[in-house]
């Protein structure tokens, strides 16, 4: 067997999480072609074909119109359970024994679904996997930074019926006009509810915006963040921090952050000591899941052994889990890496 192909079906095998993952980002567009046909969701594209062309994206804004129109398509308790179902055989598939699924109540309220709807949807699949085969998964609660914060503490509230089922609150969205601060009452209060709190900053958004994240929303994870190479002081105190953050490889090149995956700054942050993680964001629409993020690495950026654990390390000890459940997680990455 070749040493490539050797590479490539270890870091397959590898025991993985998964911390920056929107569940709508999952919908695959031959799912999403006949849920829009069953709901009569009018889209521009009809085929396959004309999917693979309409992903075809300038910037993020560009991809999140499609994205909340894709989500639209979205009614009931089944369509939500097999979103989540089909998000979870995937994560069996790709050894991500471990994941954290951003769950955005913003898309799918304007269309009249309430949360018991989703939820239960959701919290089926999830026991379901847990059941069969021992899926770990926790929910972050993600607001859409371009709706007003009044509307964010408004479905925070509506959030405290469910409020065991999510660990944390995240940010997504469209970064630019939209800073960190314009939710400081928003982290405020979920902090004080006992939230975890991460946010997406430093995507497409300058790296004032990570620094928001961190002091205003007093954040203690990062998704994205790989615009912090553009401020020395931060990339320093990230380092000293170990403030997680949660990468995106092919997102970032399919939404032009970097130009090619050769130009990814992923490895250099690992080198400077940085707690980088590796992740999908929107599999279904950027061209790939978990695995086929680690294999473009090694294809395009020669990731070797040592940098591949230590961000698998990196993924299991940056996570919301508790200590022993993380700890359990390590053990297994260790036996997996120590190999027969
Ligand atoms: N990459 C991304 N950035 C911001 N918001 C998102 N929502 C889904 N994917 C996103
Ligand atoms: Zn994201």
């Amino acid at each position: 067997m070749s040493e490539q192909k050797n590479f490539e079906d270890w870091l397959k095998a590898a025991p993985k999480s998964e911390l920056h993952l929107h569940l709508d980002g999952t919908l695959e567009a031959r799912r999403l072609l006949s849920l829009a046909e069953k709901t009569h969701v009018p889209l521009s594209y009809q085929t396959l074909e004309e999917v693979e062309v309409a992903y075809q994206f300038e910037n993020l804004q560009s991809f999140l119109d499609l994205y909340y129109l894709g989500a639209s398509v979205l009614r009931d308790e089944e369509d939500f359970y097999h979103l989540m179902m089909d998000y979870l055989q995937r994560c069996r598939e790709n050894n991500i024994v471990h994941t954290e699924i951003m769950i955005e109540p913003q898309t799918y309220l304007p269309n009249g679904i309430e949360f018991p709807v989703f939820m239960a949807g959701f919290k089926r699949a999830i026991a379901d996997a847990r059941s069969q085969w021992g899926q770990s998964a926790l929910l972050i609660l993600s607001f859409l930074r371009h709706m007003p914060e009044a509307d964010a503490l408004h479905v925070l509230d509506l959030a405290e019926a469910y409020r065991d089922d999510f660990v944390a609150i995240g940010l997504a969205s469209g970064e630019r006009d939209n800073p960190p601060q314009k939710f400081t009452e928003l982290y405020r209060r979920a902090g004080e509810r006992g939230y975890r709190l991460t946010a997406h900053a430093g995507e497409e958004g300058p790296p004032a915006y990570i620094r928001a994240a961190l002091d205003d929303l007093q954040v203690e994870r990062i998704d994205h963040g790989v615009r912090c190479v553009e401020d020395e002081p931060l990339v320093e105190e990230l380092r000293e921090r170990q403030i997680p953050l949660t990468v995106c490889p092919l997102s970032n090149v399919r939404l032009h952050v970097f130009s090619e995956m050769k130009q990814h700054n992923i490895l250099q942050l690992l080198q400077r000591g940085l707690k980088v993680t590796v992740n999908s964001d929107d599999p279904a629409y950027f061209g790939g899941y978990l695995n086929d993020n680690f294999i473009a690495l090694y294809r395009e950026l020669n990731l070797n052994r040592e940098q591949a654990l230590q961000l698998l390390q990196n993924g299991f000890e940056a996570s919301f889990l508790p200590a022993e459940a993380k700890q359990n997680y390590l053990e297994q990455l260790r036996n997996f890496a120590e190999g027969p």
